[in-house]
């Protein structure tokens, strides 16, 4: 993608730890601006939660597709989390930029960072817990985690959070309705 592209539409980054709430408010926007807002899919190697569906929440691919792709350059950015890869295609997402959407990646630091290289015009926005015990206590009622991924989502987590001053923005996740305005405001201005 080049900075050259950019002038209709923009790209948004949304980056924050598991379980801060980034899926339940991105969501809500899409409902809110289906055609305004395309949310990039994208493809990761971990498995499929329940209700998960390929091509929807994510491309679930091998490692092995994963990595081919990877290699042939098609991916924006990319980035190994929690012991799986997860990275942003490529496709459809010059186009939309180009047709005027607002392009939103909800990727992690490392990704983000990668972006802040390749995009610098992005708008990177953190969304931050209210607190580590609240973040931990959404993550256990998700259901959606072993254990162990919820001990190292917890360690990625700080090191988020650590890093937060790095992003334009920072939103806390505490009453959603505001964090949903807030986002929405930031987005749009
Ligand atoms: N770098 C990068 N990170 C991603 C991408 N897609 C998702 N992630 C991040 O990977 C992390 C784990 O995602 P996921 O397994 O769906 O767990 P969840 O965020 O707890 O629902 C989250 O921080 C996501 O924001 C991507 O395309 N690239
Ligand atoms: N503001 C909030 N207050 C209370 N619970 C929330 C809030 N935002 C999200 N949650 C809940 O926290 C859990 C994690 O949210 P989710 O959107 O899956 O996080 P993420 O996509 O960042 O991993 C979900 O069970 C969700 O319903």
């Amino acid at each position: 993608m080049s900075e050259g592209k950019v002038g209709a539409g923009r790209l948004i980054v949304v980056t924050g730890p598991s379980g801060v709430g980034k899926g339940t408010i991105l969501q809500k926007l899409l409902e809110r601006y289906p055609d305004r807002i395309l949310f990039s899919i994208s493809a990761t190697t971990r498995s499929p939660r329940a209700g998960e569906e390929h091509g929807r929440e994510y491309f679930f691919w091998s490692r092995d597709e994963f990595e081919q792709k990877r290699d042939s350059g098609e991916f924006l950015e990319w980035a190994e989390y929690a012991g799986n890869l997860y990275g942003t295609p490529r496709q459809a997402i010059d186009q939309a930029i180009a047709d005027g959407q607002v392009v939103l990646l909800e990727i992690e630091l490392a990704g983000a960072r990668q972006v802040a290289q390749s995009f610098p015009s992005a708008k990177r926005i953190f969304i931050a817990p209210p607190s580590m015990e609240i973040l931990e206590s959404r993550l256990r009622q998700r259901s959606t985690d072993s254990d162990e991924q919820i001990t190292k989502r917890l360690h990625h987590a700080k090191l988020e959070i650590a890093a937060a001053n790095e992003f334009d923005i920072t939103i806390v996740n505490d009453d959603l309705e505001i964090a949903i305005q807030q986002l929405e405001s930031a987005m749009f201005d």
